[in-house]
């Protein structure tokens, strides 16, 4: 297991460039199942799930060729059916969660798909009926194998439908998608998902073929088609990534330039962190942030206390909240923090009140963050990354901690983060791989 020794209190400066969005890159990949034809993906991050996932496509015989640093051919012209059956492939599968989305390109082509837990964070409860009972609707037969821990799929045939999704599950809409371009007839899904992740996959499959009205909004009309063919998508930048970057710049005071945002596919980030009081410029697509010695956190209008909570696109993401959270650790007033999807996404906040952070853990999904307005610095910290977007939470912590920390696990981050300890030194981080 890796660790990040990090010397807190250096100020950054300049500009950095995120990376393609891991979320929508696992839909992408999963996607080129559906046809025969080669789809070339550019910008894909070189991250642990992502090249996961490239390695589970190889194993199951599609050709996967590197063309640039980060442009992928895949070609799935053949599968290897028998491997699907594997445990080595289910034991693949328990360690991504975007494996789960090879369930409705693999039905939808091939009539069948097996698939054990999917992997991903441990942040609580995710459950998957909005996957499995949308593609039921479809037409596809789910049994699950106790022994083998895992569940087979079978159809025949996949028809079109109407589906009212019990949630807008982000994969489980992705999913349905997948399943229904290649069904008969026509399927309507209401209160699908609508994140850019899944605007650019309709797009994509758009461009294969595909017969997908509705894009960007929470009501997909899908009319299938016989067969999809090959195509070029190039992935956004992630989200979660620049969202990350602002709160770094502003809980470290430094002046910042996060490079081709895509802006306008960053919905109401750039304003949640104005809600905290930080300060940020669109220039072009880019974001500046300047160096700012405080940060005020708003009332709402009626002067009660700020409350930052997720919600289903176009609401805050989930995956910002830990970063947010850090930063409010530091601003001027106290805002409270919702995380209304996941009920073990907010634990970390012990190993930040161990730094000396002010924070009432009120339950498992809401804490009170009290700033210290940098009167009083956090202190360096000895720390686990509990999931994913902690671990960035805590590396940001630690960057502007006094004294140095030790992050461990730092796996975790692997999973989304390129490369991070590299180029955030490039900026004027301290951050070494043990
Ligand atoms: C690989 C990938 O893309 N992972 C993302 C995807 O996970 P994933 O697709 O697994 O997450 P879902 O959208 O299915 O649901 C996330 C959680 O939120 C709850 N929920 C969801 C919708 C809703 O309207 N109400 C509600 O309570 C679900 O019960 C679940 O506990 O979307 C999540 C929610 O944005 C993100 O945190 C994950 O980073
Ligand atoms: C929770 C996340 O990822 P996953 O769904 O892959 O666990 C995330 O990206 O924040």
């Amino acid at each position: 297991m890796a660790s990040f020794v990090i010397e807190g209190g250096h100020r950054l400066s300049g500009e950095i460039h995120p990376q393609g969005a891991k979320n929508e890159v696992l839909q992408i990949i999963c996607a080129t199942l559906l046809t025969a034809e080669e789809v070339t993906v550019h910008n894909i991050p070189d991250i642990l799930d992502v090249n996961n996932l490239i390695q589970l496509m190889r194993d199951m015989g599609v050709t996967v060729s590197r063309k640039g640093l980060d442009t992928y051919c895949f070609k799935a012209e053949k599968l290897d059916l028998s491997y699907l059956e594997s445990d080595e492939f289910l034991k693949k599968c328990s360690s991504l969660r975007g494996s789960v989305m090879l369930i409705g390109p693999m039905v939808a082509r091939f009539h069948k798909a097996m698939i054990s837990k999917p992997g991903g964070d441990k942040i609580g409860r995710r459950r998957l009926d909005t996957h499995f009972i949308g593609i039921q609707n479809l037409g596809a037969d789910f049994s699950y194998n106790a022994e083998r821990e895992a569940y087979e799929i079978s159809a025949c045939e996949l028809k079109g439908t109407y589906m009212l999704l019990d949630e807008a599950s982000v994969t489980g809409t992705a999913n349905i998608v997948m399943a229904a371009v290649l069904a008969k007839g026509t399927t309507t899904i209401y209160n699908a998902a609508c994140e850019p992740y899944l605007q650019q996959l309709c797009k994509m499959l758009n461009r294969m073929g595909a017969k997908i009205q509705g894009i960007a909004s929470n009501l997909l009309t899908i009319e299938g088609v016989d067969e999809l063919h090959g195509t070029e998508h190039t992935i956004l930048p992630d989200m979660i990534e620049v969202g990350s970057f602002i709160g770094m710049a502003a809980m470290t005071q430094s002046e910042l330039t996060i490079k081709n945002v895509s802006y306008e596919n960053l919905g109401i980030i750039p304003e949640s962190f104005r809600r905290l009081g930080v300060k940020l410029e669109q220039r072009g697509d880019d974001i500046y942030v300047p160096a700012q010695e405080t940060y005020q956190i708003e009332s709402f209008i009626d002067g009660s206390i700020m409350t930052i909570a997720d919600a289903p696109w176009p609401g805050l993401t989930p995956d910002l909240l830990s970063v947010m959270l850090v930063v409010a650790t530091q601003a001027k007033g106290s805002v409270l923090i919702h995380q209304k999807m996941f009920e073990s996404r907010l634990f970390f906040v012990d190993k930040l009140i161990d730094m000396g952070a002010q924070i009432i853990l009120c339950d498992p999904h809401r804490a009170v963050v009290i700033g210290h307005n940098h009167a009083m610095r956090l202190r360096g910290g000895n720390m686990t990354s509990p999931d994913i977007r902690a671990g960035i939470a805590l590396l940001i912590a630690a960057m502007s901690a006094e004294g140095s920390s030790r992050i461990h696990n730092i796996e975790q981050i692997d999973r989304g983060y390129q490369d991070i300890e590299r180029r955030l030194n490039a900026i004027g981080a301290r951050i070494t791989r043990i």
